[in-house]
């Protein structure tokens, strides 16, 4: 049959096949030279390792903001690199079909924009799947089940909550503050407390590497002197760290919070059994699960692989077209 599931992310874009599994777990940058913008000359990890270090003439993209397409013309030929890179000489058919995971909160446009680019990348028969259901089957759920499932998503751009029972969306709630929005916030903190400027990657690997609180450990961060401009080095304590990213983190989990508003009861006791499902890659910050049992008064499991799951989840859809069927 075959055929790519594809979660094309504010920051990572993984690609997944029912044979193979995943293929491809990428940054969503592009490098591109000014004179031909629409040309990517390298995708993913080489293209992310160069944010904040590109040299004249070139420069990083990142073709999805907030979780849909920032720029057609990017996204088409950052697509289309990702699928030249996975499959090579038609591995996956000639025109292979394609499972793609769209936001629940996308406009009509924004969905028709997602297949366009797919097709214009080469790929045939494309079909959208809200991201939380491919994250549930992706995690071993049963998102056609007579039950209601809730998942959290938290992105590099969005975060989202999602209720949904045998093939509809129950409620649902979203915002723009999610992993993105953590690394700007420890980057301003640093800026302003610690008069340092370190660059976006820095910034991301200290919120990503948050010591633990308990052993009182402290982590190093390197930078520039934002008075002097001279190579400067502070020691951050971990719960500094979580004090800086504390207001943009309770952002995040009281907007979510306001989906239980929307919820049935039945379907209130269906998810406080079965506990909300936590997928995407900002879950995974220190101490977020808790903040958000806390609001929502219900366990949070995180998912097994938070990252890569909802594209497990696509993938899976090429071989039960009756969820796309149920969802679409
Ligand atoms: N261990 C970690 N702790 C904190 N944040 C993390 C961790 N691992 C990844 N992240 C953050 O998760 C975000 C990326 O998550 P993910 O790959 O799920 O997003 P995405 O699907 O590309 O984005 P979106 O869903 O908004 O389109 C980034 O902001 C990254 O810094």
């Amino acid at each position: 049959m075959g055929g790519l599931g594809i979660d094309i992310g504010t920051t990572n874009t993984v690609v997944g096949t029912p044979d193979d599994g995943i293929v491809l777990n990428e940054p969503s940058f592009m490098l591109v030279r000014s004179k031909d913008p629409n040309r990517a000359l390298a995708i993913g990890g080489d293209a992310h390792d160069l944010v904040g270090r590109t040299p004249e003439g070139i420069s990083s993209v990142r073709p999805m903001r907030d979780g849909v397409i920032a720029d057609l013309d990017s996204a088409r030929a950052f697509v289309t690199a990702v699928i030249r890179r996975v499959a090579p000489r038609g591995r996956y058919g000639v025109r292979p079909r394609g499972v793609v995971a769209v936001p629940v909160g996308a406009t009509t446009l924004e969905r028709r924009a997602l297949v366009e680019v797919a097709h214009e990348a080469g790929m045939r028969k494309v079909a959208l799947v809200p991201v939380p259901v491919a994250g549930a089957l992706g995690s071993g759920m049963n998102p056609l089940e007579p039950r209601a499932h809730m998942v959290v998503d938290i992105g590099g751009g969005t975060s989202e909550i999602t209720a949904f029972c045998y093939g509809g969306i129950l409620s649902h709630r979203s915002c723009r503050l999610a992993g993105d929005e953590l690394t700007s916030a420890l980057y301003h903190y640093l800026r302003d407390e610690h008069r340092i400027i370190v660059g976006e990657l820095t910034a991301e690997r200290a919120k990503i590497g948050i010591p633990d609180n308990s052993e009182g450990q402290t982590m190093t961060v390197e930078g520039r002197d934002a008075v002097s401009g001279r190579a400067r080095m502070v020691q951050l304590r971990a719960e500094e760290i979580a004090e800086a990213l504390r207001p943009t983190a309770t952002g995040i989990v009281q907007t979510l919070s306001a989906c239980l508003e929307d919820l049935p009861p039945q379907a209130v006791g269906d998810v406080m059994s079965e506990g909300v499902l936590g997928i995407g890659g900002g879950t995974l910050l220190r101490g977020m699960s808790q903040m958000l049992e806390e609001s929502l008064g219900i366990g949070v499991k995180l998912a097994e692989r938070p990252v890569t799951c909802v594209a497990e989840g696509t993938a899976a859809c090429l071989n039960h077209p009756e969820v796309v069927a149920a969802y679409s």
